[in-house]
């Protein structure tokens, strides 16, 4: 479960930098929710998932994970419970290791270990099931560099990674965008069964109406800090993308010719 209150984010305050992420954003997911977020760019998003993970201190208002209060919690302290995959798919793995190495890693992450004992055999061995299980056709490589990969493989791993240690929440900033369509369609199939077979709770931003509006059991819309539409439903299932186009061009007041929201 995540939930966040008021939830305010000033870059640089009182400075001529001075810069508002989030002016109020109050938001409640429960267990298993999936909510695609949407929003021009500088909306938020981006902030938003960094405030859950502990990257970003707020100016004020409060972030609770599981119903414990952990605004003041550090990230490395949030880890085990939440998991996040980045747009670049070079970020969330160390491309010297092996693909094994990455792995147990990020099954211990969270945890007090050593890395050895992360690489016992009995760890790998359930890992390898998983990657099987997962038709990632990777089994066989599990000793090879990570930085062998494509980067749909690295993404794709870069998921399964996510949900290896019991993680509750998975946080994911625009993580097919680096992708070629073939790719992030698999990724996003994978991002599905994950987030179904762990009953995973996921804030996906997105670029992409059609992912907005098709990937997920609700959509949260951003403008400037604020949210500008929230549904699920009958309701979501009513939208179009060219509904959602009138939302932001009613909130902008203008075109958006210059912006990064993809239609399709
Ligand atoms: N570390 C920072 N210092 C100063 N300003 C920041 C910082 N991080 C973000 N901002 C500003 O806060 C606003 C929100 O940024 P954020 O990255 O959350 O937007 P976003 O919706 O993810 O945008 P995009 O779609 O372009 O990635 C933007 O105006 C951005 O310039």
């Amino acid at each position: 479960m995540i939930e966040v209150r008021d939830l305010v984010i000033t870059f640089n305050p009182g400075s001529p930098l001075e810069r508002k992420a989030l002016r109020g954003i109050s938001l409640r997911l429960g267990e298993g929710d999936f909510v695609s977020v949407i929003g021009s760019n500088g909306a938020g998003k981006s902030t938003l998932l960094g405030a859950i993970a502990g990257d970003m201190l707020p100016t004020s208002g409060r972030v609770l994970l599981g119903g414990s209060d952990v605004t003041r919690l550090p990230a490395e302290a949030r880890s085990r419970h939440v998991a996040r995959v980045f747009q670049d798919p070079l970020a969330g793995s160390c491309g010297n290791l092996s693909i094994a190495e990455n792995l147990a890693l990020a099954a211990s992450r969270g945890q007090r270990r050593s890395f050895l004992p992360a690489l016992r055999q009995s760890r790998l061995s359930k890992i390898r099931a998983r990657i099987e299980e997962l038709n990632l056709k990777l089994e066989d490589r599990l000793d090879q560099p990570m930085g062998s990969l494509s980067g749909g493989q690295r993404q794709a791993l870069s998921l399964v990674m996510a949900t290896l240690a019991p993680s509750s929440v998975l946080l994911l900033d625009e993580h097919t965008a680096a992708l070629d369509p073939r790719n992030a369609e698999f990724v996003l199939g994978l991002t599905r069964d994950l987030a179904a077979r762990f009953r995973l709770t996921v804030l996906m931003v997105t670029h992409s109406m059609r992912h907005a509006l098709d990937i997920g059991t609700r959509t949260v819309m951003l403008h400037e800090g604020r949210i500008l539409l929230d549904v699920a439903g009958a309701e979501r299932a009513g939208l179009t993308i060219e509904d959602l186009l009138d939302q932001f061009r009613r909130a902008r007041g203008e075109a958006l010719a210059e912006d990064r929201l993809l239609t399709g």
